[in-house]
């Protein structure tokens, strides 16, 4: 599942109706960033809550997955868009950030003024 697509969300709840805050923080980020993402709710599945959790030895929901790999809950994703380092780890698997393109095109703008 992980594997399945570049980003990969374990969220309570669907990105078009997150029961959860912190699901729905992480939801709205990569929206912001135009990121195309799957998402598997594990208030479907207690085995998929609980799965993830151990794959990832990682307590809570929700879970990030970037080419497989666990990146973080909601408060490692809130970061890593402040910092600038979701913006890298998106590039590093080919994927532009829809901010990031903004900030490009702002700046072309702004020279040819
Ligand atoms: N600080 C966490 C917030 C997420 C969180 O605390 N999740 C809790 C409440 S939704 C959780 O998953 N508890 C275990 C569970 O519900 O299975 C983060 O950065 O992701
Ligand atoms: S479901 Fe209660 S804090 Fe997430």
């Amino acid at each position: 599942m992980v594997k399945n697509k570049k980003v990969v969300v374990f969220m309570k709840g669907i990105p078009e109706e997150p029961r959860c805050g912190f699901s729905n923080a992480v939801v709205q980020i990569l929206k912001m960033h135009g990121v195309h993402f799957d998402a598997h709710n594990v208030l479907e599945s207690d085995e998929l809550r609980n799965g993830v959790k151990d794959y990832s030895s990682w307590p809570t929901i929700p879970q990030v997955f970037i080419n497989g790999e666990f990146v973080g809950g909601c408060d490692i994703i809130i970061q890593m868009h402040k910092n600038g380092d979701l913006i890298e780890e998106l590039k590093k698997v080919g994927i532009t950030s829809a901010l990031l393109e903004k900030e490009l095109n702002n700046q072309k703008n702004s020279k040819n003024h």
